[in-house]
């Protein structure tokens, strides 16, 4: 066992049970015989054949024990009289029911593809141990494009990925086309993710020439049975670099016709190609202020486009400008709020969850609600840039639900992230859920066996935003290891408490990032200087004898006004604001009394050895696992757990030595001082990890 097969192990029903599900599983009807009902009729076999033994073929109605797969208009469907409308293009029903007197069970859509999702959907219902006896379920997903996006680079390195190469083998490609690509469809299809962006943000115009091209068209072929769309990263300045302008003006003619004869090639190869997704005025990245330009012109330019092919445009907002500014974290609001109902309306703005930057916690972003007459999409990321990478046990389902279950209060109690990302608050029908992957090709695709999970639970965030994540770990844990209780019900209790963990050992009480310089690993607290103040550690922690934290109220950089006045004067006072983001948005003396009675030093020691000790719990809780689980996939987690403990010992101990220059406080009693000198933790030079930048 070394995880390649994910959540879809399809391993043998323990036999008590097997006879039960083989007698409502015995034979497979499709109704048509597409390129999306093959893969559904393949996938259904497969599991199947796995989980309860080889399903026959036989018609509906001529015996008991048939799965019926079909469309709307597949006429053994049609004549059911089904209640498929309601389920969009995307949803599926699952329903018991007689065919000619014959127990049958009919897994409906309007589309094809709506059926395969709910063939993945009765497979997990056996994987997890459910009845199927008697059935009547639909689903359809709330968020309409549910996409992936890969920072992998043309070289098949991967920015801020941890789990090795790109998936993508652009030098065997379109030639070959990679079996895995298929076993990476049939992953996302599993969780009705339909759109993938296959290269890094930070783009390369290269991926924008013909052969690139041809390559993307050929893994487009490949996915399509899947339903999943492909789309490019699209670097502002190609018509300059592959198109031969001087400029990349988008007021400019030429430069608006190369990008119209740009989508035009792109749609012919690729006639359902998704879109672009572009990262401008960004980090360096080039884009419409170059030329004294807007978001909106750069924007709707592309927009125009790819617009007459169904094409969309996801614009970032993450974005920040070049001059020092007072507050990175109200840039993106800044820039973009003014200009809401302006965009095309194919463009949609893509946020990150939080204003900074994928923190161990950022309260959700301000333009979330703040933008009623445009679509805003959500990006998490999936990848674990600044939570340990691949080694650290962090489960983001809490992370991720934290934010889509924060209520913006725009249009009053009720107004949540998630309200705004399903496009229900504001009525908006063009819905984006993105999450940065976390995929690479190694054997275990993640890196490691429980980033599958973040990956899982990303996917089923996606498809319903307001989803339990704890309900999701439940299935991932089931169908990834065992449904025996004894391993499932420790195994989630310690994936649920894991980002709090991580937060505590590296970034208590509203704390962020005090990762080191450039990679993101580790500690670095210290981290000064460079060529920009919102690169360094001290600049979000501003830690001083008086104290520490970020004063984002008003008599700080403000940005508390960003939010809904409801939510931002909440932030803003101390009486209201939630201990978890204190240091986000206060600056607060060391003797500072917190909620428990502590003294805000005292308080954070804790909070570091807490996030230890919850580590130290993992390693006892896995160890006591190690009956329910395979030996091979057992020691890898093991192993990375004791990295993982070693380096929460490292965050917890640099940085109180680190903040123990200013705070010149005692160590509250029973805590140990940290094991080596601060020089000591300065000095090291870090692990070296993939992706890190080093
Ligand atoms: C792709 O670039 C990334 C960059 O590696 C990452 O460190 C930064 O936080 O975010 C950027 C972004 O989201 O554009």
């Amino acid at each position: 066992e070394d995880g390649y097969d994910l959540w879809l192990r399809y391993k043998p029903v323990e036999a008590s049970a097997k006879g039960a599900y083989a007698a409502r599983a015995a034979a497979i009807a499709p109704a048509s015989d597409t390129p999306t009902m093959k893969v559904a009729r393949a996938e259904l076999e497969r599991g199947l054949t796995g989980l309860v033994g080889k399903p026959a073929s036989a018609a509906a109605g001529t015996r008991d024990g048939v799965i019926l797969l079909g469309a709307a208009s597949d006429p053994a469907v049609a004549k059911l009289n089904l209640p498929l409308k309601s389920l969009g293009e995307d949803g599926y029903l699952i329903r018991t029911l007689p065919v000619n007197g014959k127990a049958t069970t009919v897994i409906a859509a309007n589309r094809d593809i709506g059926v395969l999702y709910g063939v993945f959907r009765y497979l997990e219902l056996i994987q997890t141990r459910q009845p199927v006896a008697s059935l009547d379920l639909a689903s359809a997903p709330k968020v309409k494009l549910r996409m992936l996006n890969h920072w992998d680079n043309l070289n098949r390195t991967v920015e801020r990925g941890y789990s090795g190469q790109s998936i993508f083998d652009w030098w065997k490609l379109p030639d070959h086309v990679d079996p895995r690509m298929v076993d990476y469809a049939r992953a996302n299809a599993s969780l009705g993710i339909n759109g993938a962006v296959l290269n890094n943000v930070n783009a390369k115009a290269d991926s924008l020439t013909a052969p690139f091209i041809d390559k993307a068209a050929a893994l487009a072929d490949t996915f399509r049975p899947y339903g999943i769309k492909v789309y490019l990263s699209a670097r502002f300045s190609a018509p300059i670099e592959i198109g031969g302008l001087k400029t990349a003006d988008p007021l400019d003619p030429a430069v608006r016709a190369f990008w119209k004869a740009k989508a035009d090639e792109i749609y012919k190869e690729i006639p359902d190609f998704g879109g672009f997704l572009v990262k401008a005025n960004s980090e360096g990245q080039p884009g419409p202020q170059d030329y004294g330009r807007t978001h909106v012109d750069g924007a709707n330019m592309l927009a125009q486009a790819v617009g007459p092919h169904g094409g969309v445009v996801i614009w970032r907002a993450f974005v920040y400008s070049h001059e020092q500014p007072d507050d990175r974290a109200k840039q993106g609001y800044t820039e973009f709020k003014a200009f809401d109902g302006q965009f095309a309306d194919n463009v949609v703005i893509q946020v990150k969850n939080g204003a900074i930057d994928f923190q161990p916690r950022e309260p959700f972003h301000p333009l979330f609600g703040a933008m009623p007459k445009s679509n805003i999409g959500m990006e998490f990321q999936i990848t674990k840039e600044y939570l340990g990478f691949a080694t650290h046990l962090v489960y983001l389902g809490p992370l991720f639900e934290e934010t889509l279950k924060a209520d913006t209060m725009v249009k009053g109690k009720g107004s949540t992230v998630a309200k705004v990302v399903d496009g229900q608050l504001d009525g908006r029908k063009l819905t984006v859920m993105a999450g940065v992957a976390n995929i690479g090709s190694d054997r275990n695709w993640s890196g490691s066996q429980f980033d599958q999970a973040n990956w899982y639970v990303f996917g089923r965030l996606a498809w319903d935003p307001e989803a339990d994540t704890r309900a999701i770990a439940r299935d991932w844990a089931k169908m990834t290891f065992t449904n025996d209780e004894r391993f499932v019900k420790p195994a989630v209790d310690m994936m649920m408490g894991s980002r709090e963990a991580a937060v505590d050992y590296m970034t208590p009480l509203g704390l962020h990032h005090q990762m080191g310089e450039g990679h993101h690993y580790g500690p670095g607290p210290w981290v000064s200087g460079g060529p920009r103040a919102d690169w360094t550690s001290v600049y979000y922690a501003k830690a001083g004898p008086d104290g520490i934290g970020f004063d984002r109220t008003p008599t700080g950089s403000d940005a508390t006004s960003q939010y809904a006045p409801p939510v931002g004067a909440c932030f803003a006072d101390l009486k209201c604001v939630d201990e978890k983001d204190l240091l986000w948005f206060h600056h607060l003396p060391w003797d500072y009394r917190l909620n428990s009675g502590d003294t805000l030093w005292d308080g954070m020691v804790k909070h570091y050895s807490r996030g230890v000790s919850y580590v130290d719990g993992m390693n006892r809780t896995w160890a006591s696992l190690a009956p329910y689980v395979d030996a091979p996939r057992h020691a890898e987690v093991a192993d990375f757990l004791k990295i993982q403990r070693n380096e929460a010992q490292w965050w917890r101990d640099a940085s109180i030595a680190w903040f123990q220059t200013f705070s010149k406080r005692p160590l509250p009693a029973g805590e140990k001082p940290p094991e080596k000198s601060l020089e000591y933790y300065q000095g090291l030079k870090f692990r070296f990890a993939p992706g890190n930048g080093l």
